[in-house]
This record gives C-alpha cells, sequence and structure tokens, in this order.
C-alpha cells in the first residue's frame, strides 16, 4: 500500500455532495431490504417474485459502474470521500453506517442502532462486528484527522453480550510513542456498562508523509 492508492478526483465538493445525498438515501433503502429479508415471514411464491424484482434492480445498477472498490478519494478542496468503507461507507450497505464524532484532541465518539443484520448469538451483536467498529473508531481517533495511521495490533476483551439495538463506542489516545500511538476504546448498551474494552496500536506507516501540512495525508486521514 502507498499513498498512490488514494485517488485525487476533480469532482467538485458540491458535486460529490449531492451525490453523496442522493446515493445515501438509496444505500438506506438497501438497508432496510436486509432486515427486511432477515426478518420477512411471507410465502416462497411472494420472495420468488421479490428476488425477480431486486435482480432487476440490481442490471439496472450495474448498467454504469466502476471496474473495482471505491477506494478513498479527495479533491483540490479538501473534501474526502470513502463511500465503501465497510463502518463508516455513505454508499454501503454493510455499514452501519457510524457517524463519528471527534469531540476533543485524542478522543472519539460514535451511536448507532446496530439491528438483526448485526446479530451474533441470539439477540446479540456479534463479535466480529463489535470488533469491526471498534476498529474504525480506535484508527479514526489515532489520525486524529492530522496523520494516516493502520491498525497494528488489536485486543479486545469480551466482558458480557451487547443486545442489539442502541449502542455507543467510545476511543481515546492513551499513550504516543513515535510512529506507535495506542488507543484505548469501549463499547456499551443502552445501560452504559462497557461490554467489550479494546486495546490497539496504531501505526504510522513507514510510507506516509511526515510532515503534518501536507494535505494528502490529512484528507486520508479525513476518510
Ligand atoms: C482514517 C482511519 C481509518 C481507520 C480504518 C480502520 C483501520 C484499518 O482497518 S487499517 C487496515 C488493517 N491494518 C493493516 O492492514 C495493516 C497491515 N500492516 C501494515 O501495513 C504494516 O505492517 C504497518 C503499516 C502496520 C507497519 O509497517 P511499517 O511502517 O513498515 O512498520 P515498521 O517500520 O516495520 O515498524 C515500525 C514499528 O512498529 C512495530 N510494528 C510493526 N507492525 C506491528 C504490528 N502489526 N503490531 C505491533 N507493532 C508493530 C515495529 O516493531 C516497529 O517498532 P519499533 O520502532 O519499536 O522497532
Amino acid at each position: 500500500m502507498t499513498m498512490e492508492m488514494f485517488i485525487l478526483d476533480e469532482t467538485s465538493t458540491g458535486e460529490v455532495d449531492r451525490r453523496e445525498k442522493v446515493v445515501a438515501a438509496l444505500t438506506d433503502s438497501v438497508r432496510d431490504l436486509v432486515d427486511a429479508t432477515i426478518r420477512s415471514t411471507v410465502d416462497d411464491d411472494e420472495i420468488l417474485a421479490v428476488r425477480e424484482e431486486v435482480d432487476a434492480l440490481v442490471s439496472r445498477l450495474r448498467a454504469a459502474q466502476l471496474a473495482g472498490p471505491a477506494g478513498v478519494r479527495y479533491n483540490a478542496e479538501g473534501r474526502s470521500w470513502n463511500w465503501g468503507n465497510a463502518v463508516v461507507g455513505q454508499h454501503n450497505a454493510l455499514a452501519p453506517p457510524l457517524e463519528i464524532v471527534h469531540d476533543g484532541p485524542g478522543s472519539a465518539r460514535a451511536d448507532v442502532v446496530l439491528g438483526a443484520a448485526y446479530e451474533g448469538p441470539p439477540g446479540m451483536v456479534h463479535g466480529g462486528v463489535a470488533a469491526l467498529l471498534l476498529d474504525q473508531i480506535m484508527g479514526e481517533t489515532a489520525s486524529g484527522f492530522k496523520r494516516l495511521t493502520m491498525t497494528g495490533t488489536l485486543s479486545l476483551r469480551y466482558r458480557r453480550g451487547t443486545p442489539l439495538g442502541p449502542v455507543r463506542i467510545e476511543g481515546r489516545i492513551a499513550s504516543e510513542s513515535g510512529r506507535k500511538i495506542t488507543v484505548q476504546a469501549h463499547l456499551a448498551g443502552p445501560d452504559g456498562e462497557p461490554t467489550v474494552e479494546a486495546t490497539g496500536l496504531f501505526i504510522i506507516p513507514s510510507w506516509a508523509p511526515v510532515d503534518e501540512s501536507d494535505r494528502t495525508w490529512a484528507r486520508f486521514a479525513e476518510g
């Protein structure tokens, strides 16, 4: 992986904002489709009929598409977008999506409602989903919108099950040493008691620019 993998895109911020909103609304409908597919009890004939309609919609969307994943893009105005990201991607129906708030230097939090699509044990959040969400918020905590960081090592302690429903995730930088940033985080259910605790080592890769004024780096961190 190198900085060249982050794509400079000439699309104006206004156009990026407009397109993001249009496709994000479709993505919300697709999330609803996923939930409905899991929970539907309609009869088989109705399922087959719906499947035909969904297949037709997929063909319409594929009439014009990217050759591969969406990647991380940025424009000359400083706007960046990572619409396919598995956790925060505005155009990814697999992403809840998480809306991460940076509430001070070295800390971040997000509130999200996890439904049937994120189930592991009955009625509980899947352990891998908890790890996924924690990894993202911890990565963004480490980067702080000012540098590029990658997950080096992630350690999780699952204290008890997290019920599906409203969840809060919080992260903070515990320490820094050179290119290594240690982040602590937790995930909690509605009672606010941590159900999953995490410690992670995030690393500024050797190939990343070290100058924080380099906007390419900052733009990726914003992704
Ligand atoms: C904007 C934020 C978005 C967040 C997205 C969510 C986070 C992610 O999903 S990132 C994707 C998952 N992570 C990855 O794919 C990372 C894959 N690994 C790599 O790319 C590299 O191994 C990388 C970047 C971690 C380290 O590479 P490099 O910069 O060459 O490290 P290197 O120079 O060898 O080592 C630097 C230091 O880190 C240590 N180190 C290296 N890798 C690790 C590791 N995995 N765990 C612990 N320590 C490590 C080394 O021992 C060394 O320590 P010291 O300076 O004390 O000797």
